[in-house]
């Protein structure tokens, strides 16, 4: 591996020949990754390092205004360049007319992504960051092949690329690529020498395409390896054993076994020689990979629960257990098996039987309320936030350590939530204004807790909710949980598997992989609140299995805070026993309970609601009042389900149009 690193711009060397980094009057647009190199002895670097012969065709992706493209043409016989910015390509084609460069200088316009790429002898770029992955693979790809590509990447990726078993980057990234390549480490780079710096710190590598290619079912390959890496550090073993994989792969097996008997390929039904027929065919099938399985960290089996297809399920974990542990490769873990490892394990055990065709974990993606950007949450760890306008990403969310499989964006379109099965959940603001970035705390992984925290002050530290662990629980849970993880609190065994707010933020809900759902209060929102417990109100049971999607009742939304508000209004309100028990209104300065105590309230509650059972409503009124707050008016009306009807609006409106004085009476 070359060393060397490359931290600052160097001054400019008077007489030396060395020109100022070259700008061309234009601005640049970040969303376009624009951070040009301004150093010019990184710039010769770089392409020294190349080792460009003079009569190589030289692909640049992203040259801007040029300033590696100028070494670039002194050093090979021909450069063609992709720039997606037309502004850019204007400045090129100004900065090389009439010099002698100019008739070995081929500019395309457009995406590098959707170019159909010529033939090269060797890429070297400084790329914008947010097509790294797309733009590595479109490259290990591109026939015939070529001699190597220099490429500029964010320092973590190009450790990623780099990365060997055992190394905490190592991931389903280094694997794939260094099946189609060997990649070396060059240079490093800080960020002082782009303009505008960039946030993060860069790597040069080196890629040289392996020759020859070793062949393999891409897709297959692939779908082997995100199961593989979805728990990394899990055996083999324990991964093959999980009820999903096993009953996706079975399910796999079972389809495409259907489809090859309907087309009239009568072959051996035995699972060791059969062939499952046709990928395009099998395409248009929904097999969606979910794990969410109830994933307790150890390494025991873990049965299907399909009652009739027991026996049959059994049959084949164990065909898939006998090929894995026939290869030793039973204890072994994602982490730190070698490429060679992998490549056995798959081509002894699984190739030719397509078990893995269909694994692709589908993208999440949502639309934020105002529908000028999209979301997305990918096996790749990352969220990222999407131009509708320009079609660019704008922002990636790192720090997840595992697929994102959901995606919420809360009702004021503040906040957006991610779910991830590293077993953690992440809220982060919605502000495009705002670094879009969290990072991990390395104790949060793995615990099952869920944590928040403000994006805006990213070097502060989540809060942490720590669900009790359900073994203690007895059907209902009273207590307070510690903000902090402590050995106490023992690790989590169970994975979150979706949240949600209510309208106001005050409260959400987590659902675990016990079946229970925990209600918390976010009352607190500053720093100083960090160690103070943080209030589990209430535990939600019933149940029987996992829970994969939550939601607050959107009908009304319930905005008491004390001594903040001018009214409340509400049908009911989850959890206010443990409300008033925690926060008595008496216990309070007595002007704040006697202002807490004159807040009007008004509850309105169908008898018939289907959803929100009447019963709580009407304790929640009660309970209110034995609480201390006498202007409350309770309205129920006959007959009425879970939805409105013109009466209970009216009177709505007539109680906020006096109470809040609204008509020129104010009452409170
Ligand atoms: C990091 S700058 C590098 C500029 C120049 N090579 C340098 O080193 O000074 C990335 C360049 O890639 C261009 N770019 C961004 N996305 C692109 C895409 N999808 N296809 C082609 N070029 C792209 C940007 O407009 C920008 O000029």
């Amino acid at each position: 591996m070359a060393g060397g690193k490359i931290r600052k711009e160097k001054p400019k060397a008077k007489g030396t020949g060395t020109s100022a980094p070259y700008q061309g009057g234009i601005s640049f647009h970040k969303s376009k990754g624009q951070h040009i190199l301004k150093n010019p002895m990184l710039v010769d670097t770089i392409v020294q390092k190349s080792g460009i012969k003079s009569t190589d065709t030289i692909l640049e992706i992203g040259p801007g205004t040029g300033n590696l493209t100028k070494k670039l043409l002194e050093a090979g016989k021909l450069v063609i360049a992709v720039e997606v910015d037309p502004r850019m390509v204007l400045e090129l084609q100004r900065r090389f007319q009439g010099t002698p460069h100019s008739s070995r200088l081929k500019v395309i316009q457009g995406d590098v992504l959707k170019t159909e790429l010529p033939y090269f002898d060797i890429c070297v770029a400084n790329i914008p960051y947010q097509i790294s992955s797309p733009l590595t693979f479109k490259l290990l790809n591109h026939q015939p092949s070529f001699r190597c590509a220099i490429i500029m990447f964010q320092r973590e990726f190009a450790m990623r690329l780099v990365a060997q078993p055992g190394d905490k980057l190592y991931c389903r990234l280094t694997v794939n690529t260094q099946l189609l390549s060997r990649v070396f480490h060059l240079l490093k780079v800080g960020k002082n020498n782009f303009r505008p710096p960039p946030k993060v710190d860069s790597s040069v590598v080196r890629i040289e395409p392996r020759k020859p290619r070793i062949e393999v079912k891409q897709k297959e390959w692939d779908g082997f390896l995100r199961i593989c890496f979805n728990r990394k550090n899990k055996t083999l073993g324990a991964i093959f054993r999980q009820k999903n994989v096993l009953s996706l792969l079975e399910k796999n097996y079972k389809t495409l076994q259907a489809l090859n008997l309907s087309v009239g390929n009568n072959r051996d039904a035995d699972m060791g020689s059969l062939r499952l027929g046709n990928a395009n065919e099998v395409e248009t099938m929904e097999m969606e990979m979910e794990m969410d399985d109830a994933d307790d960290g150890a390494d025991d089996e873990m049965d299907v629960e399909d009652g009739d297809a027991e026996g049959e399920t059994s049959e084949f974990k164990n065909k898939v257990l006998a090929v894995l542990k026939e290869g030793n490769f039973e204890d072994k873990r994602s982490s730190k098996l070698k490429l060679e490892e992998f490549f056995a394990n798959f081509s002894t055990t699984f190739s030719g039987d397509n078990y893995f065709e269909q694994l692709c974990f589908d993208l999440v993606a949502i639309f934020d309320r105002s529908g000028r950007y999209v979301i997305t949450g990918s096996d790749d760890c990352l969220v990222k936030i999407w131009s509708m306008d320009t079609a660019f990403c704008l922002a990636s969310c790192h720090g997840h350590e595992g697929n994102i499989t959901d995606l919420a964006v809360s009702s004021n379109n503040a906040l957006v939530a991610f779910a991830s099965n590293d077993f953690v959940i992440r809220v982060s603001y919605h502000s495009l204004l705002l670094p879009f970035s969290c990072a991990v705390d390395p104790l949060s992984s793995d615990d099952g807790t869920c944590r928040i925290w403000d994006a805006r002050y990213s070097n502060l530290q989540p809060r942490v909710y720590i669900p009790k662990p359900s073994d203690i629980l007895n059907g209902k849970s009273n207590g307070l949980s510690s903000n902090r993880p402590s050995s106490s609190n023992g690790p989590q065994s169970h994975q979150i598997l979706c949240c949600a707010y209510n309208a106001n933020r005050t409260v959400f809900v987590t659902v675990r992989s016990d079946t229970f759902a925990r209600v918390w209060s976010d009352f607190k929102c500053t720093q100083e609140d960090l160690d103070q417990p943080v209030p589990e109100l209430d535990l939600l049971s019933s149940h029987e299995n996992d829970v994969n999607y939550v939601q607050f009742s959107q009908t009304w939304c319930w905005g008491l805070q004390y001594g903040c508000c001018n009214c409340a209004l509400f049908s009911y309100m989850p959890c206010f026993r443990k409300l008033w028990e925690r926060k008595p209104l008496f216990s309070q300065s007595k002007r704040n309970s006697r202002r807490a105590a004159s807040l009007p309230i008004f509850l309105c509650h169908g008898l018939g609601d289907e959803v929100v059972a009447f019963e709580h409503g009407k304790r929640s009124a009660e309970s209110s009042s034995s609480a201390g707050f006498r202007n409350l008016t309770f309205r129920t009306y006959n007959g009425l389900g879970h939805c409105t009807i013109p009466e209970e609006t009216d009177e709505v409106c007539n109680w906020l149009t006096v109470t809040l004085g609204l008509n020129g009476s104010q009452s409170y």
